[in-house]
């Protein structure tokens, strides 16, 4: 299949602050991808520098076979990008923040109207297509996001954090949307809090200050522990010694009952 993302010895900091330390990692074609970490663990950082909205400070990324510094339109090309805080303008119907893109990415004229439907269709928006998106719920933004992310036949989506802040049933779906994808060999990378949205990945990242912690299918990093009941928060824990998430308002167990009914952790 080929290489989609590698990134070699990746490196970021804020001032004193590494943020990103010495990351490598490489994500093959038609892979579902998820970089899973606590707050703060760098994830936001690391898809900005494959976003090409941040330059590595040290170490290499390219995408496609581009280089994120070079390469940047052509990289910028490949990629559908949903960012973790909305970019859409609330004020213009969902028609029209899609067709604002098709003439950003100069769509052919001709073939813009029919790209746009379909899309509209796709994120099962057609139906309030003439509505302002500031009337929109949640789930229905992150969908026309999501729709307006692939109008131009990316290569490669990257998703950052993409159903943080949904309510459960906004949740549930968009990841029919985003997992409908798989199905079609799309190439997704995407950070995430959620475990069931992380382990339902071909392959896993865990991250933690900057840091790779661990990559591999979740199943299989599950099985390292020889534990039928594991998940991939206690093999987070079996590599840091420390939880996913912080806890201390909320029982171990009742918070990982809650995320696996896809509940949503607030920061
Ligand atoms: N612009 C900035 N200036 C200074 N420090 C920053 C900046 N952006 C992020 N950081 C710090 O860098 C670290 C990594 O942040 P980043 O947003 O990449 O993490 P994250 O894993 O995406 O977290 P979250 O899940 O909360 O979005 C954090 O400690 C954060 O406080």
């Amino acid at each position: 299949m080929g290489t989609a993302v590698a990134a070699t010895g990746v490196s970021y900091r804020y001032g004193d602050h590494v943020a990103v330390d010495d990351l490598n990692l490489t994500v093959e074609k038609g892979e579902f991808f998820a970089i899973l970490g606590p707050n703060g663990a760098g994830k936001t950082t690391f898809l900005n520098m494959l976003m090409t909205v941040t330059r590595p400070q040290s170490g290499r990324v390219t995408i496609m076979g581009h280089d994120v510094v070079t390469d940047t339109t052509e990289v910028r090309r490949a990629l559908g990008v949903v960012f973790q805080d909305p970019a859409l303008d609330d004020r213009l119907t969902a028609r029209e923040n899609l067709d604002i893109h098709a003439v950003l990415y100069a769509l052919p004229r001709k073939e813009r109207g029919n790209v746009v439907d379909r899309a509209l269709k796709w994120a099962e928006l057609d139906h309030v297509q003439s509505r302002a998106v500031r009337t929109f719920s949640g789930g229905m933004k992150r969908r026309l996001e999501l729709a307006r992310a692939l109008m131009h036949k990316p290569s490669l989506l990257l998703l950052d954090e993409p159903t943080i802040g949904l309510d459960p049933q906004g949740r549930r779906h968009l990841w029919e949307r985003i997992t409908s994808l798989r199905e079609q060999g799309m190439t997704v990378v995407m950070s995430t809090h959620n475990l069931i949205e992380a382990e339902s990945c071909h392959r896993v990242a865990i991250i933690d200050k900057g840091r790779l912690i661990a990559t591999g299918a979740p199943a299989a990093l599950i099985a390292e522990l020889g534990s039928s009941t594991a998940s991939l928060e206690d093999v987070f824990i079996a590599h840091t010694g420390k939880q996913l998430f912080d806890d201390s308002a909320t029982g171990r167990d009742g918070m990982m009952s809650f995320a696996r009914q896809g509940g949503e952790f607030t920061r």
